[in-house]
């Protein structure tokens, strides 16, 4: 029996990216940065002192920063025995965005690329937001710029509420994103928006479309609400989830992992909001699993709640919560599984602006019979991909290396 757990801590970049400069990210450094932070005292907020993470650091996290940037983040010294093996991989996607971290770590890289909705005002095109209009039946738009997502919705949340115009914007990455209010305007309504805008982004290759409900009566009391969804552009090749679905496995999807495929090659989706919700869907979906399964999850609130918002001490805190749920799950793996974290690219809370930044994310993998050791610094993330196809035993997408050696595989169950 064959089994993989791929979960993908989104955004915990290890610095150290060879091309960071070309993204005005030279020294950024997510994980590094955070546990710097920490140790000085700087991210006391509900929690204390040096960054604690026993059983990441077990699995050679701070091993895998160390070998991208040359420093052992403090708080995460090298335990008494390494339990996994652990190494650090560049990204060679053109982007610095969710959908090219995941397709590339599932063996399809993105060489292309996607279209950006670049000025500060007026970003999306005239034509685009004018045939949303007209389909969608919707008294126009509001924003139109790239903003960040809380701010925008105090600046215009309460015109929204008041004409009815969801608020569209963009970031630095290649998305639209739609806010709407989850009731006044209504969470359907606001799916069926962005499920029109996503066919139209098409010919602009938008990576993403999200739908961003939100709650509240006024600018002091809007939130986001977990029903975000995410409308991707599909992976420009096969990925390991086609490959795996055509060779009869099963993918499971937990987050929303599922959507970033646009559901190809996801057997099923389990959608759950924050991470202890993902966690236990993760580990039910595990208990579950049958012979050449694939589990994949996303913790997306290191990147969306804490990253973007540039809060290193929730950041913090939630890799701390994280790490504490990790001995549920290796201890669920038996002979002939296989355990994988890693991330899909960083997200500093220390770094300038609100933006994604490049950088080398952490590859630990773990599992009875897989021997300890460290795997180097790794030339793209698609290397996650051919060695899950490794251990399958099935074709490779052609993009990739195993990090197992050839005969490494045969003597586990
Ligand atoms: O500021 P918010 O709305 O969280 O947007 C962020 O979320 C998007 C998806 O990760 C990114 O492109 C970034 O702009
Ligand atoms: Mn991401
Ligand atoms: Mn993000």
């Amino acid at each position: 029996m064959r089994r993989v757990c791929l979960l993908v801590l989104d955004s915990l970049g290890v610095g150290g990216a060879l091309d960071a400069a070309q993204f005005n990210d030279l020294g950024a450094d997510t994980l590094g940065h955070i546990a710097t932070a920490c140790a000085q005292g700087l991210a006391d907020v509900g929690r204390k002192g040096p960054l604690r993470l026993p059983t990441l650091s077990d699995l050679g996290l701070g091993l895998a920063a160390e070998l991208s940037t040359g420093e052992l983040p403090p708080g995460l010294e090298v335990p008494g025995r390494i339990l996994g093996r652990y190494g650090c991989a560049s990204e060679i996607s053109r982007g610095k965005d969710t959908p090219s971290g995941h397709f590339e770590m599932t063996g399809a890289p993105v060489f292309l690329d996607w279209g950006y909705f670049t000025p500060d005002t007026s970003s999306i095109p005239k034509d685009l937001l004018d045939e949303l209009s007209a389909r969608a039946g919707l008294p126009g738009v509001l924003g139109n710029c790239k903003a960040s997502g809380i701010e925008i919705l105090t600046r215009l949340g309460e015109e929204h509420l008041r004409s009815g115009r969801p608020i569209v914007y963009t970031s630095v990455d290649s998305v639209l994103q739609i806010a709407a209010h989850e009731e006044a305007f209504g969470l359907e309504r606001l799916y069926e928006v962005c499920a029109i805008a996503r066919e139209l982004a098409d010919k602009y290759r938008i990576a993403r479309v999200i739908a961003r409900p939100f709650m509240g009566r006024d600018r002091g009391s809007f939130v986001r609400t977990g029903n975000r969804r995410d409308y991707s552009i599909p992976a420009p090749s096969p990925t390991i989830l086609d490959l795996l679905t055509a060779a009869g496995g099963t993918v499971l999807c937990v987050g929303k992992v599922g959507d970033i495929f646009a559901h190809r090659g996801v057997g099923r989706s389990i959608r759950a909001h924050g991470h202890d919700r993902l966690m236990d869907a993760t580990l039910a979906a595990w208990d579950g699993a049958g012979d050449r399964t694939l589990v994949m999850t996303n913790f997306v609130d290191f990147d969306s709640v804490h990253g973007h918002r540039r809060d290193v001490a929730g950041y913090a805190r939630a890799l701390e919560s994280l790490d504490a749920r990790l001995p549920e799950l290796l201890s669920r793996l038996m002979p002939g599984d296989l355990c994988i974290l890693t991330a899909d690219h960083g997200c500093d809370p220390t770094w300038p602006g609100t933006d994604h930044t490049r950088e080398r994310v952490p590859v630990l993998a773990v599992g009875p019979g897989i021997a300890p050791g460290c795997m180097g610094v790794r030339d793209s993330l698609s290397d996650i991909g051919a060695s899950v196809a490794h251990f399958f035993g099935i074709d490779g997408t052609g993009h990739g290396r195993s990090f197992f050696a050839q005969d490494e595989l045969s003597n586990i169950s």
